[in-house]
């Protein structure tokens, strides 16, 4: 119960003030609803008093009960204040915040969490906690106060009837402690099949042409196969818990029965007055709606639990902070020194002690067989992940101690998988500079040669991106791409081969777009085509994550069984065949 309070208020954030006292407002107003129940006994005792109606305090009890239900009316009413003004505002903060921390988060972990997974945080887990701070907490309040504090009162008309009472609610208490922790396992389970079928959808949709192609876009799709039946499965096995919620609905039910019938034999026995044992019926009927409701909203409450737990696991994640004191890089050289790196999970190092010095305005290019670590040092380069050992700076400055904002603005970066956002052609252009003017942008689309496809587009530089998508070929998204790093112009540029898999006109329409972006900047460029990095100014090659050869193409090249002269050697001898 405590856990689950410490990650309402967690969960809460800047709302946590109002969220408590909306709770002290629950409380209150439990209170006096059973406060006004408890009323119920001096009526009755003065309505079966003998003789004259005491007509002058029967009018005072029931004004005392109008007022009880005035105050418990303008309570709940500031209770309710909080769903009503509050809820959407605390949706939207709770992703914000989840947002803010996605945007904190190494790219490298961020990669490695499964897409469907996040998106069921963000959209269903987030709407049941804020459902879970807005009313389940109110309500589950108003249902162990309440009935709590009719306990009291019935204890006061008889202890052996409150006595009676306990004793059947502590017979279900085992039975609710197991129904608990199974339905907190269950919807920990439910949500992550929810979250593989998420996936599995998303991948059965992204993958359709490559499936179609290979005739298993259907029921046997690999990725959906099986995906639904386990969830299904799991879905089953998790419905036990309702029958031990029956099973404990049961013996509450008979313990109100048993008390009632232990009251009339009171009665019948002169132990208890007429009065008390009407008090009693009501109060036992007033006690049947709560406890039976608690009850099956119990697994309600844990499914709230676990949507809590996981928000607040991702807000817990370990976040890539910039390290004190800040630096600024002074020009914009890139220095490698001992840099070693491992994937989480992965025995072998992907980059092992690799220095390397990449002058200011200078072009490097990064060759090597498939596998080598080339793109991994690029990334790294751009603070994908931190390494485990040594360290990377930008114009003198450690990246781990210049500000996300400040690194981004000094590089560009053209990967392999060109991302375009659901917006315009113009908007993805600009996304590095959301400020240039749409002469700009036309001139950064020139020079990436991508002006002239854009053009002909009907709608042009206002077609968006998902319906350009498909009649942009790839050689033309890494022209949008770098036509993107021309525009925001930073020193730095990283380039991932962005020459791969293009027939020959669209690699020189490309090249030509690399030539106008990387002129007078830092450039690091994974090349697999070697013709076209001749001209480096230093070419590293790099196998098994390490860096075994570096100077120019004509210093390399006279390496006497050197490594990059066999890869060149190996590519002309593909090419004359
Ligand atoms: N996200 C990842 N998680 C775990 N291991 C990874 C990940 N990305 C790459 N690796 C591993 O790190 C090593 C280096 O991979 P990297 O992609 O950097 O090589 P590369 O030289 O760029 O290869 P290619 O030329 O085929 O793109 C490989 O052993 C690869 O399997």
């Amino acid at each position: 119960m405590m856990r689950t309070y410490h990650n309402m208020i967690a969960v809460a954030g800047e709302f946590a003030a109002p969220f408590r006292r909306t709770l002290g407002y629950a409380v209150i107003s439990a209170v006096l609803q059973a406060a006004g129940w408890a009323i119920t006994l001096p009526l009755f005792s003065l309505l079966l008093a003998p003789g004259a109606l005491a007509v002058r305090e029967i009018v005072s009890w029931l004004g005392g009960l109008i007022i009880l239900l005035l105050l418990e009316g303008l309570v709940r009413w500031r209770e309710m204040a909080f769903v009503y003004d509050y809820w959407h505002r605390v949706t939207e903060a709770m992703r914000q915040r989840l947002a803010d921390r996605l945007r904190a988060m190494p790219l490298e972990q961020l990669a490695r969490r499964k897409s469907g997974d996040l998106a069921t945080i963000l959209s269903n887990n987030v709407t049941f906690a804020a459902t879970a701070l807005s009313s389940l907490a109110t309500l589950a309040i108003q249902l162990m106060v309440v009935p709590a504090a009719l306990l009291v009162l019935i204890f006061a008309l008889d202890w052996r009837l409150g006595a009676l009472l306990l004793v059947g609610a502590l017979l279900i208490v085992p039975l609710m402690l197991r129904v608990r922790r199974d339905a907190n396992q269950d919807f920990q389970r439910i949500d992550e099949v929810d979250a593989a079928a998420s996936a599995a959808i998303v991948e059965y949709v992204q993958g359709q042409a490559m499936l179609r192609a290979s005739g298993r876009s259907g029921r046997n799709a690999p990725c959906l196969s099986g995906v639904f039946a386990h969830q299904h499965r799991v879905q089953h096995q998790t419905g036990h818990t309702a029958l031990l919620i029956a099973k404990a609905q049961l013996i509450l039910q008979l313990t109100l029965v048993a008390t009632v019938a232990f009251g009339i034999w009171l009665s019948a026995t002169q132990q208890l007055s007429l009065a008390s044992l009407l008090c009693l019926a009501v109060l036992v009927a007033q006690l049947v709606e709560p406890l039976t409701l608690g009850l099956s909203m119990v697994r309600l409450f844990e499914l709230a639990d676990a949507a809590l737990q996981r928000v607040n696991a991702l807000y817990n994640e370990a976040a890539q902070v910039t390290e004190q004191p800040q630096q600024q890089p002074q020009h914009f050289a890139i220095g490698l020194n001992k840099l070693s790196f491992y994937y989480q999970q992965q025995e072998k190092p992907a980059i092992q002690e690799v220095t390397l010095h990449i002058p200011e305005h200078s072009l490097t290019a990064l060759v090597g067989p498939s596998g080598g670590g080339k793109t991994t040092l690029t990334r790294l380069m751009s603070r994908f992940a931190d390494p485990q050992q040594g360290s990377i700076t930008l114009g003198g400055a450690e990246l781990r101690h210049i500000t996300p904002e400040q690194l981004l603005a000094q590089v560009s970066v053209v990967f392999q998988d060109v991302w375009l956002m659901d917006d315009t052609l113009a908007k993805n252009i600009a996304l590095g500079r959301p400020e240039a003017s749409h002469a700009e942008i036309v001139n950064a689309a020139r020079k990436a040669h991508i002006h002239h496809v854009i053009e002909r587009l009907p709608q042009g530089y206002e077609t968006l991106a998902g319906e350009a998508g498909s009649a942009l070929s790839g050689g033309e998204r890494q022209r949008v791409a770098i036509a993107r790093a021309i525009l925001k112009d930073a020193p730095v540029v990283l380039l991932d081969e962005p020459t791969s898999s293009l027939d020959s006109e669209s690699e020189y329409q490309v090249q030509k777009a690399i030539e106008a972006l990387v002129a007078d900047k830092t450039v690091v460029i994974v090349a697999h085509r070697l013709s076209t990095i001749r001209a480096a100014d230093q070419i590293a090659f790099i196998d098994q994550g390490r860096c075994v050869e570096c100077g120019d193409h004509a210093s390399l090249m006279a390496i006497e069984g050197g490594r990059y002269r066999a890869l060149v050697e190996a590519q002309q001898h593909t090419l004359s065949t």
